[in-house]
């Protein structure tokens, strides 16, 4: 499909709001005990257990207090269908911490690297993540979908961010979403799985089955955006709340 007239999953972001006060990152698990489990070849990976339980419980009680924004029903041209509820902010300190105090970073960045993830040499991490990465895009969503809600097939953009290190601003490009669930059926939410399509190997063949990620609580997901993002959405919710922390991979410019 040509990039021309894809559904996008545009993040239009209303600055000047003052950040929440996120609850403390607690009972995390040590990121040496963290892994990075390929689902689809430079594609979609998964961090299973990235939060605790407990944390992700933590974070729908105090996410549930924030103003959510329920999709303006019709989408602007060329932009996908996204029936929920959601919260958007420019926050780069959130950013910083998701990504520092959360061992999001040792494990990203290959620092720690447990024995039964993937494993990858400085040149194939490089290669992975599509540069060298720096951090997280400060543009955090969170999203709400009650029983019927659902994000339909489109691809995400690959935008040019800038985020901070240290005292300067770096300028970065956004390379994979990070999509945290905080919600799952063990949480009494069924449905929500995000649906991914792959292209046919050669044009014009049927396309091989699609590869669906299952909600688990705390699991971080991370799939491949930008020229090279598969079709995917987020199934609709059939039961109870999936709640998803949504923010984009840097690499620098
Ligand atoms: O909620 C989901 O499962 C998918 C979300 C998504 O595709 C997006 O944020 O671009
Ligand atoms: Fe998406």
């Amino acid at each position: 499909m040509s990039l021309k007239g894809r559904k996008k999953d545009t993040a239009r972001s209303m600055p000047l709001e003052q950040p929440p006060i996120w609850p403390p990152f607690k009972s995390l698990i040590p990121s040496n005990l963290l892994s990075i489990q390929e689902i689809l070849t430079n594609q979609i990976v998964t961090i299973p257990h990235f939060w605790p339980a407990s944390l992700c419980k933590t974070y729908v009680s105090f996410l549930s207090n924030l103003p959510l924004v329920t999709t303006p029903g019709k989408p602007k041209k060329g932009d996908a269908v996204r029936v929920n509820d959601r919260f958007q902010i420019q926050d780069a300190s959130f950013a910083t911490r998701l990504w520092e105090e959360t061992g999001l970073k040792d494990i990203i960045m290959g620092y720690v690297q447990s024995e039964d993830g993937l494993q990858l040499d400085g040149e194939a991490r490089k290669q992975l993540w599509g540069g060298e990465v720096v951090g997280l895009n400060p543009n955090i969503r969170v999203y709400r979908y009650s029983k019927g809600q659902f994000f339909d097939q489109h691809y995400d953009d690959s935008n040019n961010v800038t985020v901070r290190s240290g005292q300067t601003d770096l300028p970065v490009r956004t390379t994979w979403t990070l999509l945290l669930y905080l919600t799952s059926p063990a949480s009494g939410c069924l449905g929500g799985e995000t649906v991914f399509y792959p292209d046919p190997a050669i044009k014009k063949t049927p396309s091989p089955e699609p590869v669906i990620v299952n909600l688990e609580v705390g699991l971080a997901l991370l799939h491949r955006h930008g020229a090279e993002c598969m079709l995917h959405e987020g199934r609709e919710v059939v039961a109870g709340e999936k709640w998803v922390i949504r923010s984009d991979l840097c690499v620098k410019r």
